[in-house]
């Protein structure tokens, strides 16, 4: 049967980019997706972006919603120091198989743990299963209609503390009015726009950078 489209990127990969080498995988992932086929990857204007929160914050535990196929998993994997637990989300089997190849290649799989599941299932249980207290830096980056109830999820279960960073990807193209919503006008957050494009097109799209103030 007919290949996916997200294992044609990592053949794309294995094929184009340097084993144990971010950078390169980062670059086969861009150009596949310039190239050959459009794929929801935060890409590498927006991917830029995320590089500078994630550099600025320097977090010690990170929680990414969404992995699909690892491309922003790379990203922020390569940016942190060691000791740093970071936990990637995803609860597609065959995108996970795909994803822990392409963090593979990258040399990555010892930085991050993908766990296949649901955000809703798996959020109430990072304390008991991975000995999380609190998120220093979250990307959400999952079905759009999942960022609100998600960013409630996370309160409830005290996985945020006074300076916690969520930043969140698509606010404009799919677009999450819902949680922007929240983010901006609850007294709980201080919430800043970086407005960009979608991935690998000139349509406007942005990224929404929360800060939780406890
Ligand atoms: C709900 N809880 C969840 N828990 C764990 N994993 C979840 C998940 N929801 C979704 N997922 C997984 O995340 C991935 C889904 C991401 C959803 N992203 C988008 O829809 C998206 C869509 C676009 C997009 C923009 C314009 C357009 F014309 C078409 C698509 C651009 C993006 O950057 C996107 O992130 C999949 O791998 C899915 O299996
Ligand atoms: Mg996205």
């Amino acid at each position: 049967t007919r290949s996916t489209r997200p294992q044609r990127m990592l053949k794309a990969v294995q094929k184009n980019a340097t084993k144990g080498n971010p950078e390169s995988v980062i670059s086969a992932i861009d150009y596949f997706c310039k190239h050959s086929e459009w794929a929801m990857n935060v890409g590498d204007e927006k991917g830029s972006i995320l590089d500078s929160v994630v550099t600025e914050v320097n977090p010690s535990t990170v929680l990414e919603l969404g992995t699909y196929c690892g491309y922003s998993t790379v990203r922020i994997a390569r940016l942190l120091s060691p000791g740093t637990k970071f936990i990637t989300l995803e609860f597609n089997p065959a995108n996970v198989t795909v994803a822990r190849q392409i963090i593979a290649h990258a040399g990555l799989q010892d930085k991050v743990t993908v766990v296949e599941g649901s955000s809703g299932d798996l959020i109430p249980q990072m304390k008991e299963r991975f000995g999380i207290t609190t998120f220093d830096f979250i990307f959400l980056d999952h079905w759009k209609d999942r960022y609100l109830p998600d960013i409630k999820l996370f309160e409830e279960c005290g996985l945020l503390r006074k300076g916690s960073v969520l930043l969140a990807d698509n606010v404009i193209c799919p677009g999450a009015p819902e949680y922007l919503e929240y983010v901006r006008n609850s007294p709980r957050y201080e919430s800043r726009y970086y407005p960009a494009h979608l991935e690998y097109t000139t349509l406007e799209d942005g990224m929404e950078k929360s800060v939780f103030l406890g």
